[in-house]
């Protein structure tokens, strides 16, 4: 269940789904790391740079599940006042969806396709016990 876990974790951080967040708006004047912002400045966190923050990630460029096995898995949704509000639905939803899915399908290359084309995604075959098949697309919509 851990390295589960840290699969899902690792998909969003390195997926960078919501690479923004919502805006805000400054309601006094302020200072952060030595720019001064003043009041009703709208401010976006810029959410991709945290999420691949070399500072922070061992491999921040790489899919590297290892990044959520030592108990730092409550990044990606945001913390503090802001915390995203659907956080635990939406970790038991992806849970739920991702272990229904391994649990009900075999996933796996199609012959003859490399394993991965970091440009334009992979091809991936699910079969499932009644022998049915489904041919996915999985892109990247970002050079890695
Ligand atoms: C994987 C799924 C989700 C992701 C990646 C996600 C991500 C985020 C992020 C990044 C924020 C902070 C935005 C900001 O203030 O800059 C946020 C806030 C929020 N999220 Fe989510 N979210 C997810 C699912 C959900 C779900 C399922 C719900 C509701 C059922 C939800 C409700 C909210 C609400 C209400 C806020 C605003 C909180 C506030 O500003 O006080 N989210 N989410």
């Amino acid at each position: 269940m851990p390295y589960t876990n840290a699969v899902i974790h690792e998909t969003q951080r390195y997926g960078d789904i919501v690479p923004a967040g919502l805006p805000h708006m400054t309601y006094r004047d302020t200072e952060l790391q030595g720019y001064f912002i003043p009041k009703g400045t709208t401010v976006i966190a810029n959410l991709s740079s945290v999420l691949k923050d070399e500072t922070v990630w061992e491999k921040p460029h790489q899919f590297y599940p290892e990044h959520f096995l030592d108990g730092k898995s409550s990044r990606g949704l945001v913390t503090g006042r802001r915390v995203c509000l659907g956080e635990q639905l939406a970790r038991m939803e992806l849970f739920l969806f991702f272990t229904s899915l391994l649990q009900h399908f075999t996933f796996h290359l199609p012959e003859g396709q490399a394993s991965s084309d970091k440009k334009s995604g992979f091809n991936l075959k699910a079969s499932c016990s009644q022998r049915k098949t489904a041919n996915l697309h999985l892109g990247s919509h970002s050079p890695v």
